[in-house]
């Protein structure tokens, strides 16, 4: 099987292929790339070796796809909450080694433009480029989704459904199915995908769907409400954590990405532990905040060493709200 070097990225095969002896799946061309992929120089592999992270050629591939340039595919079943690729964040265009910038779209491009095309911007790291991660195109019936992790100083891509072999992966490059997004932010989303990523989406669409949207701007008004409910009795906190149950069922059926839920966990651990009568009703919540941490930042980063702490001493922390 034809394989790519983890740190260069070119194809090898045969005797060229020198595997990672740690998780026996990670290949490169020479050890000198595997110096380097084990440090932040690339990937931090020795960080992630033992996780068992998707990697090219076994799990997923890079080719052709009808009118979309390159696109990333499945190349075996990803189940839901797979770790498919993590990817190093490159800050600058200077920092990014030429070849590999120079190779994305658009081709004949200048690099100031390719760095735009496939650079994403993140919320806890400003903008950052993935070099795999600049191959997933954007769906906005997305199978996964990306998440910078600012300490470790990469992208983690993570299947949000089922993948099947041979389907391709996609994310969304700007998300209209997150609850904390205004009808406002919302609204401009077409103005700023279709010009800048040159993608069309036809009244089919999910995005479209005006059940869709309802439900969506549904999730939001509920979302904020959240804050300025009422927490100063029990039975106000029962009824809060009601309207939490309402959101996270919504988001888990409408949610385009993990972190929305995430927070909507959050909210209802806050909750909780509001008053003492209630008290234990936090730890369905911080179950399932510290798995989605585990999910989308991994056991290797500060937010989830966070949510760790808040699950095993929660009668340390106070609602901040
Ligand atoms: C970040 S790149 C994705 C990888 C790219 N296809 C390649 O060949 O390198 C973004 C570009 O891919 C194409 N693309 C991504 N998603 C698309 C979609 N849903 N429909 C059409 N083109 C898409 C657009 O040209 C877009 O500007």
């Amino acid at each position: 099987m034809t394989r790519h070097c983890a740190y260069c990225l070119k194809s090898i095969e045969g005797d060229e292929i020198k595997k990672c002896a740690g998780c026996m799946r990670r290949t490169y061309c020479s050890r000198e790339c595997q110096v380097s992929d084990w440090t932040s120089k690339g990937q931090s592999h020795k960080i992630w070796c033992k996780d068992n992270i998707g990697e090219e050629d076994i799990d997923w591939e890079v080719k052709e796809t009808e009118g979309k340039g390159l696109g990333v595919f499945a190349k075996r079943l990803l189940p839901k909450h797979t770790k498919i690729m993590v990817d190093r964040g490159y800050r600058t265009i200077k920092e990014t080694p030429f070849e590999f910038i120079n190779s994305l779209m658009p081709h004949g491009g200048t690099l100031q433009e390719k760095w735009d095309l496939n650079s994403f911007f993140t919320k806890e790291g400003g903008d950052n480029l993935g070099i795999r991660l600049a191959r997933v195109n954007h769906d906005c019936r997305n199978n996964a989704t990306n998440k910078f992790i600012p300490d470790l100083n990469s992208f983690i891509l993570v299947a949000i459904k089922d993948i099947q072999e041979g389907e391709e992966i996609s994310i969304q490059y700007y998300f209209y199915n997150d609850f904390s997004s205004s009808k406002e932010v919302r609204d401009v989303r077409e103005s700023v995908i279709r010009p800048k990523w040159d993608i069309n989406c036809d009244s089919s669409c999910i995005c479209k769907n005006k059940e869709i949207i309802d439900s969506i701007q549904k999730g939001h008004e509920l979302d904020e409400l959240i804050f300025t409910l009422p927490i100063r009795t029990e039975d106000d906190i029962r009824e809060s954590l009601k309207k939490v149950d309402e959101l996270i069922e919504m988001g888990e059926k409408y949610a385009s990405g993990i972190m929305p839920l995430a927070r909507t966990y959050y909210d209802g651990f806050q909750i909780a532990i509001t008053n003492k009568n209630t008290f234990p009703l936090h730890k369905k919540y911080i179950e399932k905040y510290l798995e989605a941490c585990e999910v989308i930042d991994s056991k290797h980063s500060s937010n989830y060493a966070e949510a760790l702490q808040y699950y095993n001493t929660p009668h340390l922390h106070k609602n901040s709200y």
